[in-house]
This record gives C-alpha cells, structure tokens and sequence, in this order.
C-alpha cells in the first residue's frame, strides 16, 4: 500500500516581479484525509502548489514532501501523482498512447496502464484521441495519469472543474477512497460549495496569505450556533425557556436560542411536558464565512496575524510582468521531474515519433476551443526534451557500435505488450 507524506508550506513567498502570488505561506498538509486548498481566482493556490512540485522556485521558503523537496525525492513518480492542468494532453494522441509514454518514461509496467483507465472509467474510450475527449474525460485522463506510478500523494488542481454532478459525486468518492488508503491528497479549487463535499481539511488563502487551516467544521466558533425550537403550544415553550433564564428571539419559524445547544434546550422542553415540533441546530453561512475570510473582514486564529490586511492592489497580466528573478532554463528541479527513457525502445521512438503526426490527424474542436496554456507548454517540453534525451542516447549508443544490439522487448518495462494492447495504441 502506497505511504501517504506530510506536506509541509515553510514561509513560502513567490514573487513574479511586482505581483506577490505567495505570501509567506505556512500549512501542513496530514496523509489520511482529503484536504481542500482553497482560494478565490488568482489568489495563489497554483503558484503554491507548483512550488511544492518543483516547477518554479520559491522567492523564499520551502515547501517539502515527507520533508524532502520534490527534487530530492528518491522515486518522484512513485511519490507524488500531480495534476494541474486538464488540458495538458496532445490532442492527437489516445489516452492509452499518452499513459503508455509517460509509464514507459518512468519503468511503469504498461499493463498499470489499462488499470488507471479502469480505475476513472475510461477503459471504454482509452482508444480515442484526446483532441476529442471532454473536458470532464480530460479531468478523468489527468487523474489517471497522477495515479501511474501508484503514489502515496495526490496533488490536484480544481479536478471537479468541468465534471457534470456525476462525475463530480464519482470523483468525490474516488479521493476519499484515496484517502482511506493512508494518502494524502490534496485538492485545490475556488469554490467552497464544491470543496465542502470533498474534503474534511481545509487550507484557505486569499491573496497568497493563509486564512485558515484546519478541519472543515473549524471553520465557524460553537458560538456562532444557535438552536431553532418550535412547538404546537408556543407559549408554553416560552414559558419554559424564560422560567429556566433561557434567552431566545422570536423568528417566524420558531424560537432562536443563541449560543445553545438543541439537546439542552430539548431538555428544558421535555422536562416541562411540551412535545417539540421543531429542533434545529443552525449556523452561519459557509459561503459567507469563506467570503469574510478572503476578504479580511474576519481572521481566523488558525491564521491569526497571517491574514490580508488590504485590499489587493490592481494585477497586471502575466505577460505585462516583467520577471525580477526569472526561472533559470533547465533548473534542478527540471531535471529532476525527468525520468530516464529507454532510446532503443522502438515503441519509445515510435510515440515519440507520434507527436510529429500532420495537423490533420487533430479534430478541429481542439482548434476552436483550445489556447496553449502553460500547462500545455510544460507538456510540450517535456516531449521534447524526452525526443532530446532519446535522440542523444542513441547518437551515444550508435559512437559506442551498441546499435547492434537494440533490444526487441521494453527493456523499461516488465511485461511483452500483447497484440491487443499494440493495437490500441
Ligand atoms: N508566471 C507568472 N507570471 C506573472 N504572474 C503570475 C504568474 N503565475 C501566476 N501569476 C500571478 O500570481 C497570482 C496567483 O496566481 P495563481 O495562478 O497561483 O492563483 P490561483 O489561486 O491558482 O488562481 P485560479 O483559481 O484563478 O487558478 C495571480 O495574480 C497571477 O496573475
């Protein structure tokens, strides 16, 4: 069974010239529980986690996996499934040729390839190209990749986005199965509705400060509750209630007894022969709560003295920021989330070869819908920079007179691809 890690966010701050995307971040996140990360638009929540993953350096601090970073981890792969972006698959490849690049990239048996397919229910179109896939098959697809190399970590950014209400009560039940498992994983999104039903912790940032952390029930103080009583003889009731000091407003649906809780207050009722017809335990708004956390109007002393103190200043867009501490090409890090291919492979040359395929083979949705994004950007190059490694190797293998012994099986790999499987792919 695979080893859930503590995740842990030291001071983290990120600056991309005059825009702090995080601020002094400070969090744990505990294996065994779904945690959401949550945060309104551009409030810091994917820069934090590509810092956790090495793939931007922090301006300061350390954010750490089972207390080593993501670049020191022995088996990256093996220890933490990530993805952040839906739409981060060439559109002319099948799922089943994408999974089967990036197992046979990292030594992953390619029959553990079928197996994630199943696991998101996607077994039945693992054949298609995913230029025509939904965005919800999409969200499936980048799940199933986090999960290839079995890992005790699960980092997803906004995995519900796209999904329709089945898909998003399939995935609820799939993390928190997870999770059960002994991993940790860790869920971002911006919206609190969404993430109530997922998680059980919370981490809350607002303009990349930490607002709260914690469980999901912490969110709101037992003083904040009131409890709702009615009765047929509301008189009596009362009666009751002042007879014991009990103070309570009237509401329409009944008496508010704030502060209280309902088994007390059924108690008094009982105890004065008044059958009750209502009984309620009632608290403020979650969604409101959220909305003052992020807006500094109420701090939490989970995040006391961390919280924003004013509004956020206008934000330029990326592309009008200029880069005071560029990301040097070809960091550590980079390296690091490389895993080593197999150049004699003729499977690895030939997927790597796919990518090559004419503009005709993608459908013309991709086109239409779809704007590079970074994410689709990081995919390239790693692609490329798999071509890269592979094409050098050989060349290195070639100088050596090693040509002559290519390998005709997966030297990556433990197990013959069936004739089947070579089909699909
Ligand atoms: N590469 C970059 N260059 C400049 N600014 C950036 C860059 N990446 C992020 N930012 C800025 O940092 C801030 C935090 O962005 P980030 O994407 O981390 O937020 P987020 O919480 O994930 O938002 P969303 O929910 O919209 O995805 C934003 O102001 C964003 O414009």
């Amino acid at each position: 069974m695979p080893v859930g890690h503590v995740l842990e966010f030291a001071g983290v701050t990120k600056r991309f010239g005059p825009v702090m995307a995080v601020d002094g971040l400070t969090a744990r996140v505990e294996p065994g529980v779904v945690t959401g990360f949550l945060g309104p638009n551009g409030a810091g929540k994917t820069t934090s986690l590509r810092i956790l993953l090495g793939l931007v350096g922090a301006t300061s601090g350390t954010a750490t996996i089972g207390g080593k970073r993501y670049r020191d981890l022995d088996h990256p792969l093996q220890t933490v499934g990530a993805a952040l972006e839906a739409s981060s698959f060439h559109p002319g490849r099948t799922a089943a040729n994408h999974l089967t690049v990036y197992a046979q990239a990292a030594g992953i048996a390619p029959r553990r390839v079928d197996e994630v397919l199943g696991l998101v229910g996607l077994a039945d179109v693992a054949g298609r190209k995913v230029g025509g896939y939904s965005l919800g098959m999409r969200q499936r697809l980048g799940l199933a990749g986090t999960l290839l190399g079995d890992p005790g970590v699960l980092v997803l950014d906004e995995p519900s986005n796209g999904l329709d209400p089945e898909g998003i009560k399939w995935i609820r039940g799939f993390l928190r199965e997870l999770a059960a498992q002994g991993r940790t994983v860790l869920v971002s999104s911006h919206m609190l509705a969404e993430i109530q039903q997922q998680a059980d912790a919370l981490m809350i940032i607002s303009r990349g400060r930490l607002v709260f952390q914690g469980p999901l029930y912490a969110l709101t103080e037992p003083d904040e509750y009131s409890t709702v009583v009615d009765a047929p003889d509301r008189d009596a009731l009362r009666a009751a209630l002042s007879a014991r000091g009990i103070e309570f407003e009237v509401l329409r649906s009944g008496l508010s007894v704030p502060g209280s809780d309902p088994a007390d207050v059924g108690a008094t009722a009982a105890a004065a022969g008044i059958a009750l017809s209502t009984l309620q335990r009632r608290g403020p708004a979650l969604e409101e709560v959220f909305l003052d956390l992020v807006n500094g109007t109420r701090v939490h002393s989970s995040a006391a003295g961390m919280a924003p103190v004013a509004p956020a200043a206008e934000v330029p867009a990326p592309s009008e920021v200029p880069a005071s501490a560029p990301e040097p090409p070809g960091t550590p890090e980079d390296a690091a989330t490389l895993p080593a291919a197999n150049p004699d492979d003729p499977e690895v040359l030939e997927n790597a070869a796919a990518l090559e395929e004419s503009p005709d083979d993608i459908p013309a949705t991709w086109d239409a819908d779809h704007t590079k994004t970074d994410s689709d950007v990081e995919a390239d190059e790693f692609f490329s920079r798999f071509d890269a490694h592979a094409a050098a190797e050989a060349a290195a293998d070639a100088d050596a007179g090693a040509a002559a012994s290519i390998p005709e099986g997966r030297a990556t790999t433990d197990e013959p691809a069936t004739d089947e499987s070579e089909d699909q792919r």
